[in-house]
């Protein structure tokens, strides 16, 4: 096999375990170079070994790279590939992994060339801790890793793509782009929000923090640990997929407002079915999201 060149933009969490897992499986058949704006991080990645080698100059990054993963905040990813593209050479493959699809795809569609094509991906893994120093090589094994079709490249491209990435030891799954966006604002980014939510509503009673936190146990810690989730990133991902947070989101006020209701009047049958009938869901899930993500 003739040796692999792949570039790495982001060598953050994510794009420091794709690059740590696809050097513990290639080895000295790929070459990967990374580029980042943190000059530690380019420091730490070469260290670590995930990446060969790391620099901040566009064009020493990507000019033979076969493969370039863009792997930096959401909103970053458009202006990157922008500013990178007359680096990239004819032939050359594009994917990302955003946590947002449609909105990377408005971007990317009216600014490449025909002779470079675009894999939209989404690994749905991660962890609430960002950077290189988080990176993981086994970060991605047995968890779901999302290729969408829609961007127009073609099927030996996809399987190319789709190829590597198993070597993360991710299952790779295939929807649409649209589907992409309305699924992973419920299964990730309104969780996320809520998260976030519920260690608002420990700030708002400043006067009982104490006590709360001494109070404290696994329910509170189980529900928030994704609030210790980067907030940069956080802000681009709900920026990049508003229609379908937002009417989440709404959708959620409506069933708190029911409960609210039931237990003003003193419903404890509709209460009960709430508590039961969402036990029965995520019972159920735990034995099938194996695949999907480890619950
Ligand atoms: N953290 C998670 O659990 C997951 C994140 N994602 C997505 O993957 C992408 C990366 O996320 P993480 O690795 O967690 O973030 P991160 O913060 O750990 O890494 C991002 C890296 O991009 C670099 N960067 C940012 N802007 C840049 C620019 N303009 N030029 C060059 N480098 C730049 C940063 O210095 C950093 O090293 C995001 O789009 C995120 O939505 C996808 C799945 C899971
Ligand atoms: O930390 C967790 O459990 C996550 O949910 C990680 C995660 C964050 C963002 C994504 O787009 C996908 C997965």
């Amino acid at each position: 096999m003739s040796e692999l060149k792949i570039c790495i933009v982001g060598i953050g969490l994510i794009g420091g375990s794709i690059g740590l897992a696809l050097k513990k499986e290639l080895r000295d058949k790929v070459c990967i170079s990374g580029l980042d704006k943190n000059r530690e991080t380019l420091r730490i990645a070469v260290e670590r070994g995930a990446v060969d080698m790391a620099t901040s100059d566009y064009a020493q990054a990507v000019k033979d790279a076969d493969i370039i993963f863009f792997s930096t905040p959401v909103l970053q990813i458009g202006p990157m590939v922008e500013k990178i593209l007359p680096f990239i050479k004819s032939g050359a493959v594009i994917t990302d992994t955003g946590s947002t699809k449609q909105f990377i795809w408005q971007q990317l569609r009216k600014i490449l060339p025909p002779d470079i094509y675009y894999v939209a991906g989404h690994p749905m893994a991660g962890k609430e801790h960002s950077g290189i120093k988080a990176a993981d090589a086994n970060l991605f094994k047995n968890k779901c890793y999302v290729i969408v079709e829609d961007t127009g490249a073609p099927r030996k491209v996809v399987h190319k793509i789709c190829s590597i990435l198993k070597l993360t030891g991710a299952n790779i799954t295939t929807l649409d782009i649209a589907k992409h966006d309305r699924c992973a604002s419920i299964i990730s980014h309104v969780p996320h929000v809520t998260a976030a939510a519920l260690v608002t509503l420990l700030n708002h009673n400043k006067n009982d923090i104490e006590a709360n936190l001494k109070l404290a146990g696994g329910g509170f810690k189980d529900t928030t640990r994704i609030a210790s989730s980067n907030a940069d990133m956080w802000a681009d991902i709900c920026m990049s997929n508003p229609e379908a947070i937002m009417a989440h989101l709404e959708e959620l006020k409506e069933i708190i407002d029911t409960v609210i209701i039931d237990i003003k009047n003193k419903n404890r049958e509709n209460i009960y079915d709430y508590f039961y009938e969402a036990k029965e869901r995520r019972d159920k899930i735990l034995d099938k999201t194996h695949n999907l993500f480890e619950i």
